[in-house]
């Protein structure tokens, strides 16, 4: 059986920043990221981005779901699919968590990719446009290769595809 796990990522942007953290623990650790995590059981995903965002950075948004990110192991049988949101909508008070410290606005033009999931700067650029997403790398022989790209200019488009 084809198993897929489901993860929220969210950027949060001002101006010509991002909003990111560095993972203190679990999956990324050491690495810098976005927000997010695994989609719980009856939540839909915005839901669970949105409880994510809140528990490891304490801010609320108006999220948009944009991009989708799916890693596929052939060897296991396995998919980790992660859903982009992003917002330039955000309401309070940005706090460190213990998941996520520190937290950090990096300039468009200066993001850590070589602190970042060595997959990132393929597709992160592209939260910066209009577009929507959807990105497959096949993870089997560990080489993270790039198998296809798929831009959608209708969200209606992109949403049915990437929640098939
Ligand atoms: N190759 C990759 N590139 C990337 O940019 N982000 C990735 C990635 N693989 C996973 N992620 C993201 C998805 C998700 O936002 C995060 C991993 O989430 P976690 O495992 O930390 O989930 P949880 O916060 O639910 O964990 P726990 O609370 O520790 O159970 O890393």
């Amino acid at each position: 059986m084809f198993v897929k796990k489901l993860y929220s990522l969210i950027f949060i942007k001002k101006g010509n920043t991002v909003l990111l953290g560095y993972k203190t623990r679990g999956l990324g650790v050491g690495l810098w990221n976005g927000f997010g995590g695994k989609v719980e059981p009856g939540e839909t995903l915005l839901e669970g981005a949105s409880r994510e965002l809140k528990e490891e950075c304490n801010l609320d948004a108006k999220l948009n779901h944009i991009g989708c990110v799916t890693y596929i192991n052939n060897n296991k049988n396995h998919a980790d699919v992660v859903h982009i949101f992003k917002s330039s909508s955000f309401f309070g008070e940005i706090v460190e968590s213990e998941e996520m410290a520190p937290i950090r606005w990096f300039r468009v033009d200066n993001m850590p990719y070589e602190k970042m999931w060595p997959d990132t700067s393929k597709w992160l650029p592209l939260i910066h446009n209009e577009d929507y997403f959807d990105v497959t790398f096949n993870v089997t022989n560990e080489d993270n290769r790039c198998m296809r790209l798929t831009l959608y200019n209708n969200y209606d488009e992109f949403v049915k595809t990437v929640t098939l």
